[in-house]
């Protein structure tokens, strides 16, 4: 429909064509016959309290809610300053070793000056939540919302609660300079493999990954090296990010390695 003929755009318009068919335009979708909806006008569904409301859940419409969660997240994180993402699996009790670890990955990511990052749940992301929390430093959990809604656990200082994985999983990898990864399922694995990824794709550069815990990591990484690249499916490269170790202290230490190698000291500033 044009703008000049005196119609309120995106209504009902006789068009001359068979049978005088109304006709819809939504910026560049056109709609007909059938595909209009029993002509109401838009001021008419958006008064109308008791009208459907299926136009909601449109996918069209869903976009905003996407682009809404980067904003959020952009926002919320844009001087979080260097962090670093603590992964494993929700289901850790607190009475478990893996939970003990998780906790001092907290603590003593902090005391190197780093933000935490967690998934916001239970088990060691709650554990390493808590060590940062409970060091004074910046604890901030990505939530996820689930069926089986659990909320963000108690020791998230900076929390954001996600609809969509893929927005959420943007924000780990923008904003962390690394992960720790603790003994996990299908929910770490992915975390772990989207970052391993990211790095053979060049999409991130200088991202450490550490696997904590020989016992549990051991033969996931024998069988990446023994028959995913003795097979040529990966190259050796791929792995160098990847290291395993039992020692919380000295995954912390790759991690500021990482930081000095990747942020030198900057240059001297140029006179004016
Ligand atoms: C399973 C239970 C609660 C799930 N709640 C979660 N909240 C936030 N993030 C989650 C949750 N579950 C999985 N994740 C993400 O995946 C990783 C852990 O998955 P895993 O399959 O347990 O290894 C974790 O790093 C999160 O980012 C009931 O207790």
């Amino acid at each position: 429909m044009s703008a000049d003929d005196g119609r309120e755009p995106g209504t009902t318009r006789p068009s001359g064509k068979p049978n005088h068919q109304p006709t819809k335009q939504l910026g560049p979708v056109t709609l007909r016959r059938q595909q209009v909806d029993g002509g109401s006008t838009t001021d008419q569904r958006l008064l109308d309290t008791g009208g459907p409301t299926d136009w909601l859940h449109a996918d069209p419409w869903r976009v905003l809610r996407i682009q809404a969660e980067f904003v959020e997240g952009f926002g919320a994180l844009a001087e979080l300053g260097p962090a670093v993402g603590v992964f494993g699996s929700a289901r850790t009790p607190a009475d478990h070793p893996s939970y003990t670890l998780a906790e001092e990955a907290g603590r003593r990511l902090v005391d190197a000056g780093f933000a935490v990052i967690t998934g916001g749940g239970p088990g060691a992301m709650e554990a390493a939540n808590k060590g940062a929390s409970e060091a004074g430093g910046t604890s901030v959990g990505l939530g996820i919302e689930l069926p089986f809604e659990s909320g963000l656990n108690p020791w998230v200082d900076v929390g954001i609660n996600f609809r969509y994985f893929f927005a959420r999983k943007t924000m780990f990898v923008k904003y962390a300079q690394g992960f720790l990864v603790l003994p996990g399922g299908l929910g770490t694995l992915d975390e772990l493999f989207e970052a391993l990824t990211l790095v053979q794709t060049r999409k991130v550069t200088s991202f450490p990954v550490v696997l904590i815990g020989h016992d549990y990591w051991d033969g996931l990484v024998g069988w990446l090296r023994g028959t995913a690249l003795a097979e040529g499916k990966l190259s050796e490269q791929d792995l160098d990010v990847l290291t395993v170790t039992d020692d919380v202290e000295e995954a912390v230490a790759t991690m500021v390695r990482a930081r000095e190698g990747r942020f030198p000291s900057p240059p001297p500033r140029r006179a004016e």
